[in-house]
């Protein structure tokens, strides 16, 4: 019962503790806005909070969806998850309250920070991503929609993944990130350029599957938000994928890191790292920052080409 899920999860909070200040986004249920939240006891003093709000006049179907997205969040605590503080269920606007994360989503931090960073502070990104997902994992919670976009980044660069439960933002155009692989009663949209083949073909959505997608992560990062397999159509990355193509080592991308991505990308999911292997991997390059000078080489081979 998704209202019990989130008494059990979410602590309500009264709409009189929260100040919006602005609204910085939107989604699919309504808008995302920043605020201040009183803290409990210390009424003088208040955190900043990101609060996303559900459009008046929702049925109780998008209520729940959106509020499952609060009762997941709330079983979780690690320091690259975001941290949800509470909900607001009995007043309207109905509120889903957060830490703020001053930096946004990670795709469109990247693509308005073009080369601004050291390889090493784009490696510690990568693995507080992965540590979120080990956390996760560990968990036993299936993200099935990791991707740059989904992933805040606050003011010290610190990665958090976002984006739980049900809530899938679905973009409208089928080329966009998310397309109809499923016409049967299974019915989802699933965001191809990110997804594991086992996880396109047969649902088969895991933790093994999570690994591709972070691996897609990787090469989001070091490509400072490029768009995975650019402007192909998905039934072209689809096949692509299938004849044993992957994508190329982004532009000034270490060796290892690129191996690293690779070994996400591997067909057979038992042969994928774990992402408890992965911060170990992340940990050592940042440790031995001279094994991220050899850089990749960066070359592109047409995979749908006749020969
Ligand atoms: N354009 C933007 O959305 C934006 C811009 C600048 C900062 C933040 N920051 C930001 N910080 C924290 C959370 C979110 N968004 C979010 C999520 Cl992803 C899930 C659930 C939830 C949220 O807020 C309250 O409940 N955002 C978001």
């Amino acid at each position: 019962d998704p209202n019990q899920a989130v008494k059990e999860f979410a602590r309500e909070i009264d709409a009189s503790y929260i100040t919006i200040e602005a609204i910085i986004g939107g989604g699919e249920f309504g808008d995302v806005c920043r605020g201040k939240l009183k803290v409990l006891g210390s009424p003088s003093v208040e955190v900043d909070v990101a609060i996303k709000t559900l459009k008046p006049g929702s049925t109780d179907k998008a209520r729940n969806d959106f509020l499952t997205e609060a009762s997941i969040m709330g079983q979780f605590e690690h320091p690259n998850v975001i941290f949800l503080q509470g909900v607001v269920t009995r007043s309207n606007p109905v509120m889903i309250i957060t830490e703020y994360m001053e930096n946004g989503s990670l795709d469109t931090f990247l693509r308005a920070n073009d080369g601004k960073f050291q390889v090493l502070q784009l490696v510690g990104m990568l693995r507080g991503i992965a540590s979120g997902m080990q956390y996760l994992s560990e968990m036993n919670y299936v993200h099935r929609d990791l991707a740059a976009r989904n992933v805040l980044v606050n003011a010290q660069l610190v990665c958090k993944i976002a984006d739980f439960g049900l809530s899938r933002e679905i973009e409208s155009t089928t080329e966009g990130a998310y397309t109809t692989r499923f016409s049967n009663f299974q019915g989802g949209k699933i965001p191809v350029r990110w997804t594991a083949p086992e996880a396109i073909a047969f649902r088969k959505f895991t933790s093994a599957s999570d690994v591709w997608s972070f691996g897609i992560v990787v090469w989001e990062v070091m490509s400072y938000g490029e768009r995975p397999y650019w402007n192909w159509s998905n039934q072209d990355v689809i096949k692509s994928i299938e004849k044993g193509y992957r994508l190329p080592a982004p532009m000034d991308c270490p060796e290892t890191i690129y191996q690293l991505m690779l070994d996400c990308w591997q067909k057979e999911r038992t042969h994928r790292p774990m992402f408890m292997s992965i911060v170990k991997t992340l940990d050592k390059l940042i440790r031995c920052p001279d094994t991220l000078r050899r850089i990749a080489q960066n070359r592109s081979v047409n995979p749908l080409s006749s020969d």
